[in-house]
């Protein structure tokens, strides 16, 4: 298999794997399941799909994963993480039960099914000029399930996108994507309904990381 191809992890754990191997080979990368401590050493991203935050986090100690996924996190391993996957990457939670521990990695706080009880599922078309989604493009199709959103980030966090909040009464819009170094996060699910563009962008985040870093200085 060419060298050339990054080698995309999913955690295979819980949640839409699937949608996501789907996406990731769509986008150019060699997708693969992990779900052992030697798959994730294996692979040179990973991302972390959509589920259920607090259970994914039990599991991911159940499989003797946590530990190892945040050593490769802070050794500069790109992560994508999407919906429960978002809150995994949040160096903080809002209101979570005293009990809820995340990876972390983004300086950023996230509030979990924050877009309200009566939309617990909605779709958005938004406007993302760093996701390929800027004027003069489609704009994004981002669905929402259960959805958390970002109340806060660190100087350090790029924010890729912002969504209607409605209920909220947020006239600026709540932000829903993210970007610090190696990790991205979105609220929202691209994986489903054929949305290539984040995936695209972290496959390119995957392949900049392979680079030997000589490399990168003259490209
Ligand atoms: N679609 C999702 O991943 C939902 C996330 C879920 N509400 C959580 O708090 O973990």
């Amino acid at each position: 298999m060419s060298p050339s191809i990054p080698s995309v992890g999913v955690l295979a754990l819980q949640g839409d794997v699937r949608e996501h191997v789907a996406a990731l080979t769509g986008a150019g990368a060699r997708p693969l399941p992990v779900r052992r401590p030697a798959e994730l050493a294996a692979v040179d991203g990973l991302v972390l799909p959509g589920g259920e935050s607090t259970t994914m986090e039990k599991l991911l100690r159940a499989f003797d994963l946590f530990e190892p996924l945040r050593e490769r996190i802070a050794e500069g391993l790109p992560v994508y993480g999407s919906c429960a996957g978002m809150i995994l990457l949040a160096d903080r939670v809002a209101g979570a039960t005293a009990d809820q521990t995340t990876l972390g990695g983004i300086d950023m706080t996230v509030r979990r099914n924050a877009f309200g009880r009566q939309v617990d599922s909605h779709e958005q078309y938004l406007t993302a000029p760093a996701l390929g989604a800027g004027e003069g493009e489609p704009p994004l199709h981002a669905v929402f399930i259960r959805a958390p959103w970002v109340e806060q980030v660190g100087e350090g966090v790029e924010v890729l996108a912002r969504a209607a909040a409605p209920a909220a009464g947020d006239a600026d819009g709540k932000i829903v994507a993210v970007r610090q170094g190696r990790l991205l996060a979105t609220a929202f699910h691209p994986e489903i309904g054929g949305e290539m563009r984040v995936h695209r962008l972290f496959v390119e985040m995957v392949s900049d990381a392979r680079l030997p870093s000589t490399q990168q200085l003259t490209s």
